[in-house]
């Protein structure tokens, strides 16, 4: 499985504002939108491009257009604070949606939404979630999308535990990883250590 650990300066700095626990709710959500903007230019890097002539005020030149725009999957709560910021650098990508909550106890994933496209096949997909931990809410939402015929997913996340990702890749779903930071492990909460805590807890608060 293709993991990108997108390493640069700028990246770490917003990461680290996400991890300190002193950072307020509104300070983490900006940092969770910038860092998403670097990742999703990132995980577009290599994307197919269609050229078509342009006209500048001077002079005819070649202009580019993304020729697959992805379609965007928050996974909610805490997708959602990535969900804008990716939609403003391909706004003509269209959105669906998952919302899952983990199961403290059991660390499964309960689904409580799922809003998608019938037909994905042929299709490149996003999904957008900050915290990949035991791997089992990213698998869950990828066998929803290749359920559904999609065969070109990219998980976007701010951090990921070795453990998660081993689970992607025993999976064998047609999944690559772009992500901030691969983290040490789990605690026996399955929390990323060093992680930043719960992420749509530290976006939204509490319920
Ligand atoms: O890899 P996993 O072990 O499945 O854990 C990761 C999941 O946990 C968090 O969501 P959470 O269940 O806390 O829901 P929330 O976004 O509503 O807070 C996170 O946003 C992922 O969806
Ligand atoms: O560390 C973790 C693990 C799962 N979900 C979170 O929000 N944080
Ligand atoms: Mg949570």
């Amino acid at each position: 499985m293709d993991t990108r650990v997108v390493d640069h300066p700028l990246a770490a700095a917003r990461l680290s504002t996400m991890r300190d626990a002193r950072t307020g709710s509104a300070e983490f959500r900006s940092a969770l939108q910038e860092l998403t903007l670097m990742l999703i230019y990132e995980a577009t890097r290599d994307a197919e491009v269609v050229t078509e002539p342009i006209h500048t005020p001077v002079a005819r030149t070649d202009g580019y257009r993304l020729a697959n725009p992805p379609l965007l999957v928050p996974v909610l709560r805490a997708g959602l604070g990535m969900a804008d910021q990716a939609h403003r650098l391909i706004p003509e990508a269209q959105m669906g949606f998952v919302g899952l909550a983990r199961d403290e106890e059991t660390l499964l994933p309960t689904p409580y939404l799922e809003s998608l496209p019938e037909d994905l096949s042929g299709r490149s997909v996003f999904v957008l979630d900050p915290m990949l931990a035991t791997g089992g809410s990213m698998v869950y939402t990828i066998s929803l999308l290749t359920g559904r015929g999609a065969r070109d997913v990219t998980a976007i996340c701010m951090l990921a535990a070795p453990e998660g990702l081993q689970k992607m890749e025993d999976s064998g779903l047609p999944v690559r990883v772009v992500t901030a930071s691969v983290d040490e492990r789990l605690n026996e909460s399955g929390f990323i250590v060093p992680g930043l805590g719960d992420a749509g807890d530290r976006e939204y608060g509490s319920v």
